[in-house]
């Protein structure tokens, strides 16, 4: 049996002062797609410190100077559409180079079953450390059914992340894909008779594009 992957909450005030605003029911679309776009960023920067570095030399305009840059693998952004579109646009910011892929998939609003519609990945995504966005985990169900997608081409190193989690939803992963290490803003107390993770901040989806 291997080892459960750790969860990490981002515990830095910029990010909880964000959430405090995202999770308000006043807090307009345009102010929640910004909110999500910038926790995004905040998250990934904290999330990427295992990044390696290597030494190299660069010639400054006085001396040369040994410095660090990036090494090692390449970073696949991979988003769980729709709401996990908004989080690849605040991460790019910080890592323009890495290449991103779209899993479409929903959630059936009776079974709460993922229901997928889309694939679009990356070709080498089995040689990148990948990061899969969503900014809910809720029952899990949509999360196991992406990692697995992504598993079947061959990706090993995985890790998720999402603005808010269930205590469901963590279990689901930690079920299904023990290896993942799951990433999140805040974990929630419990999930709502309708799926919806409590206290939460509602369909992320729909606060993103304002539907509904
Ligand atoms: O953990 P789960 O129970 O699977 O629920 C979480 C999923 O539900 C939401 O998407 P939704 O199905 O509303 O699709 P949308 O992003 O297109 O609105 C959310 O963005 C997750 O993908
Ligand atoms: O609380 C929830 C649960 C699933 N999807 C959402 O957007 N919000
Ligand atoms: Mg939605």
């Amino acid at each position: 049996m291997p080892d459960t992957a750790p969860v990490t909450v981002i515990d830095h005030p910029l990010v909880q002062h964000k959430l405090a605003i995202l999770r308000d029911k006043n807090t307009d679309v345009r102010s929640f797609r910004d909110l999500c776009r910038e926790i995004s960023m905040l998250m990934a920067f904290e999330a990427m410190r295992h990044l390696p570095l290597e030494e190299v030399t660069v010639e400054t305009p006085v001396a040369p100077a040994r410095v660090r840059r990036l090494s090692g693998k390449k970073l696949a952004l991979i988003a769980i559409l729709r709401a996990g579109l908004v989080m690849v646009d605040g991460i790019l910011t910080l890592v323009p180079a890495a290449r991103v892929g779209h899993i479409g998939l929903y959630r059936d609003p009776q079974t709460l079953a993922p229901v997928q519609y889309y694939n679009k990945l990356p070709s080498d995504v089995a040689e990148r450390d990948v990061f899969l966005l969503d900014p809910m985990l809720a029952t899990g169900g949509s999360a196991v059914a992406a990692v697995s997608i992504l598993k079947g081409l061959g990706a090993k190193a995985i890790r998720l992340l999402c603005i808010l989690g269930a205590p469901e939803g963590i279990a689901a992963v930690h079920e299904a894909h023990p290896d993942v290490e799951i990433i999140l803003a805040a974990q929630d107390e419990r999930l709502n008779e309708h799926g919806y993770i409590v206290p939460g901040l509602g369909d992320a989806g729909d606060r993103i594009y304002g539907t509904r």
